[in-house]
């Protein structure tokens, strides 16, 4: 457990309100929840374009309502994923004050997930648990405010829920995500940011202070390292694994095994299951 007043000392250095909690799970635990996951029905997959997903706790309306259904067991009795969450006591000020719906997320090597902000459906929180392997996460922001009339700068854009902004390609924060934590997104880097994962099968680092990162390839094999590419790991000084911590400050490589994420969330508008009535609280 992580008791609310000890959150500060997990802060994320240079970051807005982000934490970063190592072994957040035990190892057991985590062996727990990845064949929980391995005995979820087939049909409970959706399949996008790289990445499958599951979602917990109910479906959304295109209205961003939750049609409610109880999480399973593995997360709200062993190991109380949800119940631990809430103890740091970062949804103290959310609608249901812990998470209600849980994305979990597959990424096999060299599959990740673009640029992209989580959009109003939530409370402005997002906590993280990573299980199986380790991810580098980057948090973006927009070049601008105004609206972009050329979509052919160096830029990307976003076409939803960025209205067509041009994002900034240097990340604004990067973190090692290690297996077993869990990292609490809230503040201006869920409001005012993107977060993504490069579609990469190895993540290296150099060993130059002040520790950078960059990409050695896309997942083709093509090459795109280069000073241009290199950022700073921020949480390198929390890390606790003996592998990431040697490897993200000497320089080296981290190959990527197959990794799941649970990220939970509270949605606001909840539907009441029976009588067809919406409340804003449960
Ligand atoms: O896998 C992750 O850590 C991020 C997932 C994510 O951003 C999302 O599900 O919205
Ligand atoms: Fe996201």
């Amino acid at each position: 457990m992580v008791p609310e007043k000890d959150l500060s000392k997990y802060l994320v250095p240079g970051s807005d309100k982000t934490y970063y909690i190592p072994n957040f799970v035990s190892e057991d635990e985590e062996a727990y929840l990845l064949r929980k996951i391995q005995e979820t029905p087939q049909n409970k997959w959706r399949q996008l374009a790289n990445r499958r997903l599951q979602t917990w706790g109910g479906d959304l309306t295109p209205k961003n309502t939750l049609i409610p259904q109880s999480m399973p067991p593995f997360l709200s009795s062993y190991p109380d994923i949800i119940s631990r969450i809430e103890a740091t006591g970062i949804f103290k000020d959310s609608p249901h004050r812990r998470p209600n719906h849980v994305i979990l997320n597959e990424y096999l090597p060299g599959q990740g997930i673009m640029p992209h902000e989580d959009g109003p459906s939530y409370h402005p929180v997002v906590a993280t648990l990573s299980l199986g392997s380790h991810a580098v996460f980057h948090y973006y922001r927009y070049q601008s405010s105004q609206p972009a009339d050329d979509t052919s700068t160096e830029g990307e854009t976003v076409s939803t829920s960025g209205r067509g902004r041009i994002i900034d390609r240097t990340p604004a924060l990067t973190i090692l995500l290690e297996p077993r934590s869990l990292v609490i997104t809230t503040s201006s880097l869920y409001t005012d940011h993107l977060h993504g994962i490069d579609n990469i099968t190895e993540d290296a680092f150099a060993a130059h202070s002040p520790r950078p990162y960059y990409s050695t390839n896309n997942g083709d094999g093509q090459s795109k390292s280069g000073s241009e590419d290199r950022v700073c790991v921020a949480n390198v000084e929390m890390l606790e694994g003996e592998v990431e911590k040697r490897v993200v400050r000497e320089g080296g490589v981290l190959s990527r095994g197959t990794r799941y994420s649970l990220t939970c969330r509270d949605v606001g508008r909840v539907a009441s299951v029976g009588t067809g009535k919406i409340f804003g609280r449960r």
